[in-house]
């Protein structure tokens, strides 16, 4: 049976990349990703917006929706301090099994931690299931239509405290319209716009952090 787009990205980096070192993974991913078969990873330009924000949050506890081949995944944990994690949440089981090897092989897989499913029902259970206090950094990078939702979901349960940040990709393309109009247009949230491109192409996109507060 012929091999998906996903499995040649995690083949190649198999064979390309340098075993627990997450820089050479993230590299291997967007030399494919750029010149052989595009993907929707984060990638290299948006990516350093990624670090930038995580480095500045230095979070404890990190949850980001949408895990994909686990690209954003590696450059989230490979910033994290001893002892803190990331919660990352993925539905599509073809896509959660070459993450967790994509995870595994960049040899951080002690701060990462994938739960397959969807958002809408994994975060409600965050608290008692996985333990969670409060999240302080949200990476948003799945269906554009959940960014709106899921941040919701994330105040109703009580997930977000004062300085807690959201970063969501995909801002201008795909788009998340909707999404921008709330949380611009949320006075308990206060925002960034990060102007940037579609990772590996000349299109425009951006991101948007949201820092809530309280
Ligand atoms: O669609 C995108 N991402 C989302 C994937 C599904 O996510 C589904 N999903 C993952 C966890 C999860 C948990 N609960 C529900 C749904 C959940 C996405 C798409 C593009 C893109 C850009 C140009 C194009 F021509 C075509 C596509 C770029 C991006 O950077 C993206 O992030
Ligand atoms: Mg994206």
């Amino acid at each position: 049976m012929n091999q998906s787009k996903e499995q040649r990205i995690l083949n190649f980096v198999l064979q390309n990349a340098v075993r627990g070192d997450p820089c050479s993974v993230l590299d291997t991913i967007d030399k494919y990703c750029s010149q052989k078969e595009w993907a929707m990873n984060v990638g290299d330009e948006k990516g350093l917006i990624l670090d930038k924000t995580v480095e500045e949050v230095n979070p404890s506890v990190a949850l980001e929706l949408g895990t994909y081949c686990g690209y954003s995944a590696v450059r989230i944990a490979r910033l994290l301090k001893a002892g803190a994690y990331l919660l990352t949440v993925e539905f599509n089981p073809e896509f959660a099994a070459i993450a967790k090897q994509m995870i595994e092989f960049a040899g951080v897989q002690d701060k990462v931690k994938l739960l397959e499913g969807p958002s809408e029902e994994i975060i409600p259970q965050l608290k008692k299931k996985y333990e969670v206090d409060t999240l302080d950094f949200v990476f948003l990078d799945h269906w554009k239509d959940r960014y709106t939702p899921d941040t919701i979901l994330l105040q109703e349960c009580n997930l977000l405290r004062k300085g807690s940040v959201l970063l969501a990709d995909n801002i201008i393309f795909p788009g998340a319209p909707e999404f921008l109009n709330y949380i611009r247009n949320n006075p308990h949230f206060q925002c960034t716009n990060y102007p940037s491109h579609l990772e590996y192409m000349k299109v425009g996109d951006a991101m948007e952090k949201a820092v809530f507060l309280g």
